[in-house]
């Protein structure tokens, strides 16, 4: 889009809502902006988006509930009690008879600038998070959010601004509009989900990693059961060794014992003996 065209919508927005909510919306475009270029979003249509997003917060509350009655887009419930969320459906139907080369993900991400929708684009969830942490905007969780930026994924970003927004209706003790409550658990899952994939990626080793680590650990089995072989073979030496002591040890008593024995059998007769000065007594036999 061309910057004149946006400068024209820009004028038509300026005199069309009040002071306060033409500045939110230029911050929410600018800020819808830096989003999309931080996550690889179309820049163009965030910024457009984010310009036009509250373009129905002209209208009154019965001027918007006979609108979404009339263009039948939300039940009874929603428009009595929801009345908030109108505008978001009330702009994206209609907006196209003001500037008819508004894409359809640029509409889209209008529409669901309130309630999200389950499965939302890049833009959409762009356009969602700009809306809550545009510059002018002040809550207690603000801050966190803002520090969010790039440092997490946009899905992630996108859960906790919803889920701030989410927050901030139950403490107002607001109605929540039905479609938010299916958007919020579909979020919950798809977090859920996507942590543990991002665990699981941490945790598996990848492609030639993974072959390195196999071959690592045959290499660890094949080396432990070499180890346990030799401890064996050193077992059974140690066995063999002991029994050839015991061996030697028992024939070694054997032969002291028979020594001894022979000894004690030696008759008297057989000794030799000696005289006084010293000359050798052969016994008689
Ligand atoms: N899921 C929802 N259910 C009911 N009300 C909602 C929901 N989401 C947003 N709202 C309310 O609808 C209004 C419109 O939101 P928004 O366009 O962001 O307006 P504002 O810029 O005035 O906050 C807000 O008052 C908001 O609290």
């Amino acid at each position: 889009m061309s910057p004149d065209r946006f400068d024209e919508m820009r004028q038509a927005l300026q005199a069309r809502v009040k002071a306060s909510r033409y500045r939110h919306s230029l911050g929410v475009s600018q800020t819808a902006e830096q989003l999309a270029r931080i996550y690889g979003v179309n820049q163009s249509e965030a910024a457009v988006a984010g310009l036009l997003h509250d373009w129905d917060k002209s209208l009154t509350g019965d001027e918007l509930k006979r609108k979404a009655k009339k263009l039948k887009l939300a039940g009874k419930e929603v428009r009595e009690h929801a009345t908030g969320v109108l505008h978001s459906w009330t702009a994206a139907a209609t907006l196209r008879d003001e500037f008819p080369e508004l894409s359809d993900a640029v509409l889209q991400a209008i529409g669901r600038h309130t309630c999200g929708a389950v499965g939302m684009s890049d833009l959409d969830m762009v356009v969602f998070v700009a809306d809550i942490i545009e510059p002018g905007r002040d809550f207690p969780d603000i801050e966190g959010l803002r520090a969010a930026v790039g440092e997490v994924c946009l899905e992630e970003l996108f859960y906790r601004t919803y889920k701030a927004n989410f927050m901030y209706l139950l403490s107002a003790d607001m109605v929540v509009a039905p479609p938010s409550l299916d958007v919020y658990n579909s979020l919950v899952v798809e977090r859920k989900e996507r942590l543990e994939a991002e665990r699981a990626a941490c945790d598996a080793p990848a492609g030639d990693e993974a072959s390195e680590a196999q071959l690592l650990a045959v290499e660890i089995a094949r080396r432990e059961q070499l180890a346990r072989e030799a401890e064996q073979q050193m077992a059974l030496a140690r066995k063999a060794a002991e029994e050839r002591e015991r061996v030697r040890e028992e024939k070694r008593a054997k032969m002291q014992a028979e020594a001894a024995e022979a000894r004690a059998k030696q008759p008297e007769k057989s000794k030799v003996e000696c005289t006084p000065n010293g000359a050798r007594i052969i016994p008689i036999q």
